[in-house]
């Protein structure tokens, strides 16, 4: 792979509808996409999942754009590369900035399947042709809208639905959720609203028989989260925590959690996903995608990923109609009684809609090899 140019875009997408979690709400995303093209003219592509403020982890789109310009594209043209895999290699002794790296990677996993004329899927060893999808439904303003929402998406076919929870909006909400919905696969994902001072209230969760129970304790966290495993009956899932596989590994040794949630950007790319994948599989722990609100070029690189063996729960891998009122690939992703059917075309397997995305697009730059060198 002979990399020659990549573009930086910066675009808006508004959300159908916010997003509110407990440590924010998401109206519209802003949202940073690397494309990279070689010499012989295929283009690879990928998102970064760092949203506008440091408030999901401590990247946002600003600081991606010039970390990748000054510290990561420039070893995109070091030498040329035979296999994504050396990226992370050289990305080694950049600290940090998961998200950024991630996106740099994914677009070259992208560009190295489409010169092979594979799809990812073959390329990451994935072995599913379809996946199976949950909903990660957000905080709303009253007990029976959340209700409603539920019972929309499961006629809709989900597989599991997620609701997010928080101090306030935790044990009546996942109660009534019950009563009305005995059955359903369901989750709660608190993005790092408690602490260990709340172990008595949180064991009351252990009644709503909830598939696991997601990022319970802060961002940073693994001591706790296993001394909190150990006084549970529910699975503790981490998200936030797990930046790299020293870090998976940790964690399940430690016991501080019982099933791991993968997203690529948060682990800085599909090299260091591959590892912990490896490590879930040899240790039993299953894993699922996570997603970030993805545009459809993220969101494909989820339905690939998707595919590998481990990730054995339904992930937060909804369609494209979710979320955008138009999204920025075609055909969109569409899912049928709760399956996305996993395209077999080289690369991401869908298109890319360049003149849509110029149209959205806030801010571009264009790096060349010769311009650096
Ligand atoms: O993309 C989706 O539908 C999942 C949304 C979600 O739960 C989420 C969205 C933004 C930031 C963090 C999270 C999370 O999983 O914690
Ligand atoms: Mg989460």
């Amino acid at each position: 792979m002979n990399i020659t140019k990549v573009v930086v875009r910066q675009m808006k997408m508004g959300l159908k509808h916010p997003f509110t979690t407990s440590v924010g709400t998401e109206q519209y995303k802003d949202v940073i996409l690397v494309e990279v093209q070689s010499e012989n003219g295929y283009s690879g592509w990928a998102e970064s999942v760092a949203i506008n403020e440091p408030i999901y982890n401590e990247e946002t789109v600003h600081t991606n754009w010039p970390i990748m310009k000054q510290f990561l594209l420039p070893k995109l043209w070091e030498a040329s590369l035979t296999h994504p895999s050396e990226i992370a290699i050289r990305f080694e002794s950049v600290r940090g900035n998961f998200n950024a790296k991630a996106a740099v990677e994914q677009a070259v996993w992208d560009l190295y399947a489409k010169e092979k004329g594979i799809s990812l899927k073959e390329a990451l060893g994935g072995e599913y042709t379809q996946i199976q999808v949950g909903v990660s439904i957000g905080i709303t303003d009253s007990i029976d809208k959340l209700i409603g929402k539920i019972d929309s998406h499961t006629k809709k076919g989900y597989k599991r639905i997620k609701v997010k929870i928080m101090p306030g909006w935790d044990v009546d909400v996942l109660a009534a959720i019950r009563k009305k919905f005995p059955d359903i696969e369901l989750m709660a994902d608190a993005n790092c609203a408690y602490t260990l001072q709340d172990v008595k209230h949180l064991q009351k969760l252990d009644s709503f028989n909830l598939t696991m129970i997601e990022q319970p304790l802060a961002h940073d966290d693994i001591i706790d989260h296993a001394v909190l495993q150990r006084l549970l009956k529910t699975p503790i899932c981490l998200d936030e925590s797990l930046h790299t596989y020293e870090d998976v590994r940790k964690a399940v040794n430690l016991g501080s959690c019982r099933i791991v949630n993968l997203k690529v950007g948060r682990v800085g790319g599909l090299t260091e996903t591959l590892k912990i994948h490896e490590f879930c599989r040899e240790k039993g722990v299953p894993m699922w995608c996570g997603g970030m609100l993805e545009t459809g070029i993220g969101r494909a690189h989820n339905v690939a990923l998707s595919t590998l063996s481990q990730f054995t729960y339904p992930g937060d891998t909804a369609p494209s109609s979710h979320y955008w009122k138009k999204d920025i690939i075609t055909p969109e992703v569409t899912m049928e009684n709760g399956v996305i059917q996993v395209p077999e075309k080289p690369g991401i397997g869908y298109e890319v809609d360049v003149d849509y995305i110029d149209s959205l697009t806030d801010r571009k730059e264009v790096f060349t090899r010769d311009q650096d060198a």
